[in-house]
C-alpha cells in the first residue's frame, strides 16, 4: 500500500498493492494498521456504505456539519468515476481549493477525504458500483451541500451538464456564496 501525496492539506490517494495470478487478483481495501501507520491518522471507520450508479449519475457535493462530520475512504468497485472534492475548513492553508481524480476498477485508487471537505462524484461508465468507510454516522439532520455547479468553484466535470443525472435534494442545493451566507 503506497500513500500519495495531493495538492490539497491532509488530502492523500492510497495504492493498495494489488496480488494478481492466474485466479484474478487480491487486494487488501484496508487495514487499519498499515493505514495508520503510513497516514500517522488515527481514524476510526464506524460505517461502511456503498451506491450503485449508472452513468451520468452525479451525487454531490456533501458533507455533514459539526459534531457529525466524517472522513472517507472512497473507492470504486466496478467502473469508473471523476471524484471531486474541495477544502471547506476556513482554517486550511488549501481553504476553497480542490481535487479531482480519477478513480477506477483497474487503477483500484482510494481517496482519503478529511472531515470538513465537500464530496461528489460523476460516473464515467455505464455501472458504477461505489464504495466507502466513513468515520461518523449518517445523521440526516446534518446534511449540507454545495451545488455541483458552483460558479465560484467552476468545477471542470468530465460529463457535459445535458448528460447528468441528479437528484432532486442535489439540484436544490446552495452556492458556495448562499452556504458560507448562511
Ligand atoms: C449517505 C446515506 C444515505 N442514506 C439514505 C438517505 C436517502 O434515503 C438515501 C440516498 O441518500 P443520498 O441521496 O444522500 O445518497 P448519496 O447521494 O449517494 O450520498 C452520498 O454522496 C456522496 C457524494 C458522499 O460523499 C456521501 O457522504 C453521501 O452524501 O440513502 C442512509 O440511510 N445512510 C447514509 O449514510
Amino acid at each position: 500500500m503506497k500513500i500519495l501525496e495531493t495538492p490539497l492539506r491532509d488530502c492523500f490517494i492510497v495504492e493498495p498493492s494489488v496480488f494478481k495470478d492466474a485466479r484474478g487478483y487480491f487486494l487488501e481495501s484496508f487495514n487499519q494498521q498499515k493505514f495508520q501507520e503510513e497516514t500517522g491518522l488515527v481514524v476510526n471507520f464506524v460505517q461502511d456504505n456503498q451506491s450503485v450508479s449508472q452513468k451520468g449519475t452525479l451525487r454531490g457535493l456533501h458533507f455533514q456539519t459539526g459534531e457529525a462530520a466524517q472522513a472517507k475512504l472512497v473507492r470504486v468497485i466496478l467502473g469508473e468515476i471523476q471524484d471531486v472534492m474541495v477544502d471547506l475548513r476556513p482554517d486550511s492553508e488549501t481553504y476553497l481549493q480542490k481535487f479531482s481524480c480519477v478513480l477506477n476498477s483497474e487503477n483500484q485508487l482510494q481517496l482519503f477525504v478529511p472531515k470538513g471537505f465537500a464530496h461528489g462524484f460523476v460516473c464515467l461508465t455505464d455501472e458504477v458500483i461505489f464504495s466507502y468507510k466513513c468515520d461518523n454516522y449518517y445523521d440526516k439532520a446534518a446534511e449540507a451541500g454545495i451545488i455541483f455547479n458552483d460558479p465560484q468553484l467552476h468545477i471542470d466535470w468530465k460529463l457535459p451538464q445535458e448528460q447528468l443525472i441528479i437528484s432532486e435534494k442535489d439540484k436544490g442545493l446552495p452556492t458556495l456564496k448562499e452556504y458560507l451566507n448562511g
